[in-house]
């Protein structure tokens, strides 16, 4: 039997690799990736091929792979035995529900929850990845009883369009765009709060935005996408054999800009400033915020699908407060405690949440 773990380190070695191109380089990475006690190994050289430490063809081979790795097809992992035993490592947070509440006593839950591929399920053109009306109506309940963000990569605008609800959080371009609620319709939300780390990189974006999608050009399939603080490559709809032609001319385009970093999503190559911020800052923002800085009162749930979310699922680790839920099918190493299979598990946890609350305050 294959460890999953072990599967999931080779994939995030090549990834680690094809974005350094060679160079075990790890301020290039989000500290959560280079610095987890559970990846201590995969910035090892001795692991990586000697085949892609040689440059050119090897190069772009390892990067071909480690986008294809950035969003693993369905396979037999899917139900198989390592599935079995991840879920052992990570059970779904349904299945413990009680427990996790019994955790949320006399205490104040906060919920954050990312995006694409967790409210919303994951589709070829991202402009169209829209939320069901009965995920908005679950998202919309649980703010009524608990101080909701939502984390996401795209920028705050959009995805505020997508959600419609005014009442949230919302910290956009990867947390570096934090906005509190617009309206104070049903939670106590902090409308002043605001926090952009990445405001002096705007024109930097703006400019490399520009530029990039003149060098995508001619690459079918291939879009990048403004997040305003960061930009994202897709390649969910380019052809296999061109992701290496896609890769270099990224690559090409970020040797002019050594503020910017470059990492991976879900089928989309990630381009952000290099400074020290992420969703795990963008919580621990939000948690200060609120009031709940040095609380012991408090249980933030963070739920979430993408690499980028383990920075947050580290944060709640290392705060010893609250969890991380995983979105995902198949198994991955993760600092998430708990897992689920896909939104609309996400959406039923939302509601049991709500049920939960409800059934407490009658209680009472
Ligand atoms: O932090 P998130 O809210 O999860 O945002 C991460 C990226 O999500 C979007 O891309 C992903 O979803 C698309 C729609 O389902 C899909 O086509 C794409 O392949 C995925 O990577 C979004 O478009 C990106 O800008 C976000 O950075």
């Amino acid at each position: 039997m294959t460890n999953p773990n072990a599967v999931i380190s080779d994939t995030q070695s090549a990834i680690a690799m094809a974005i350094t191109g060679g160079v075990n380089n790890s301020s290039l990475f989000s500290p959560s990736i280079a610095n987890s006690p559970y990846n201590i190994n995969l910035f090892s050289r001795n692991k990586f091929p000697k085949s892609i430490e040689n440059g050119g063809m090897a190069k772009n081979v390892a990067w071909v792979d480690a986008m294809r790795a950035s969003s693993p097809t369905r396979n037999h992992s899917e139900d198989g035995e390592e599935k079995k035993g991840w879920m052992v490592k990570h059970p779904s947070a349904l299945g413990v529900f009680e427990e996790i509440m019994s955790a949320a006593k006399m205490k104040q839950v906060v919920i954050f929850l990312d995006y694409d591929g967790t409210l919303s399920p994951i589709v070829e053109n991202p402009e169209q990845a829209y939320m069901a009306p009965e995920m908005r109506e679950a998202v919309k309940n649980v703010a009524k009883y608990f101080p909701t963000a939502i984390v996401s990569g795209r920028c705050r605008a959009k995805v505020y369009n997508f959600v419609r609800l005014s009442e949230l959080y919302y910290a956009g371009s990867h947390g570096m765009d934090i906005k509190g609620p617009s309206s104070r319709k049903h939670q106590k939300g902090n409308q002043n709060v605001l926090c952009q780390p990445a405001k002096e990189f705007l024109p930097m974006m703006t400019e490399v935005h520009e530029i990039l999608l003149e060098k995508i050009k001619g690459i079918d399939g291939a879009s990048v996408e403004n997040n305003k603080f960061c930009l994202s490559v897709h390649f969910r709809c380019v052809e296999e054999e061109n992701w290496g032609d896609l890769a270099d001319r990224v690559k090409g385009v970020l040797k002019d800009y050594p503020k910017l970093r470059l990492t991976q999503g879900r089928k989309v190559l990630e381009i952000r400033p290099t400074i020290k911020w992420d969703k795990g800052k963008a919580i621990e923002f939000l948690l200060e915020s609120l009031g709940y800085g040095n609380s012991k009162d408090v249980l933030p749930i963070y739920i979430g699908d993408d690499r980028t979310d383990e920075d947050a699922f580290k944060v709640l680790r290392k705060r010893g407060q609250g969890f991380g839920i995983l979105v995902s099918k198949i198994p991955k190493e993760t600092q998430a405690v708990y897992s689920l299979q896909e939104p609309s598990e996400v959406m039923y946890f939302l509601q049991r949440l709500v049920a939960w609350k409800r059934a407490v305050a009658r209680n009472h």
